[in-house]
């Protein structure tokens, strides 16, 4: 009988990178809607432990409120519990805003398997911090707000193009242009999926 790890390190790995507000939650929204891939996104993983209140949330609250990463291990344990408790019904996986940093990909890559491809939302600042300052409107997430943005958004030019980079030099990436509308940006992600076989 395959094992549980052995079923994670053949599936269908995705990951979504793009800097904050690129817009990875909405077009991984679409690609669930017509590819049928389970979604899973490390922030959302990490904001719900917040909700609930726990000790550990509100130390990652802490960290998170200031644009920081929080620690590898924590994250990769929770993807991972989370990859295996879809495994059986997964299509495959999309993992948006994960990895953050060089060592985060290399330890995905030790202890789950190597992805099939890497989507790379990419957009300027500009539009990135336009469309963040649009969301904190209605989205009550701590981190919204133009201060941590910046922080954010240095994190993701030092901790996270270097991930691209990595993946760039074994032809895994699809650079997608996301200055469009989402539909427009979904056009080209349909793209990239579609040369997927
Ligand atoms: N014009 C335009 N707006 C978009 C597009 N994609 C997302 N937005 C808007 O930009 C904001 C951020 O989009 P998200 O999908 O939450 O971005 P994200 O990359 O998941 O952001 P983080 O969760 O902060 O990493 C939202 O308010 C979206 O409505 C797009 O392709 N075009
Ligand atoms: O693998 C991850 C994913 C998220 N975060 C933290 O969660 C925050 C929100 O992440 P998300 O992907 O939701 O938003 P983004 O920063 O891309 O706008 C980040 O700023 C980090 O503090 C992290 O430390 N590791
Ligand atoms: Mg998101």
């Amino acid at each position: 009988m395959d094992s549980s790890d052995n079923k994670l390190k053949k599936s269908k790995i995705v990951f979504v990178v793009g800097g904050p507000g690129s817009g990875k939650g909405t077009q991984c929204e679409r690609i669930v809607g017509k590819y049928g891939f389970t979604h899973l996104s490390t922030g959302d993983l990490l904001r719900a432990e917040v909700t609930s209140g726990t000790e550990r949330g509100q130390r990652l609250n802490a960290i998170m409120s200031r644009g920081e990463l929080v620690p590898m291990e924590t994250v990769l344990q929770m993807l991972k519990d989370a990859m295996l408790f879809k495994v059986d019904s997964a299509k495959g996986f999309l993992i948006d805003g994960y990895p953050r940093e060089l060592s985060q990909a290399e330890a995905f890559e030790k202890k789950i398997a190597i992805p099939k491809l890497v989507l790379y939302i990419n957009a300027s600042s500009e539009t990135m911090m336009e469309r963040l300052m649009n969301r904190a409107k209605t989205s009550g997430r701590a981190d919204d707000k133009a201060e941590t943005f910046k922080a954010r958004l240095q994190t993701y030019y030092e901790a996270t193009e270097p991930v691209v980079q990595r993946y760039d030099s074994k032809g895994l990436v699809k650079k997608i242009s996301a200055e469009g509308t989402a539909d427009e940006v979904f056009k080209l992600v349909c793209e990239a999926l579609d040369s997927l076989k």
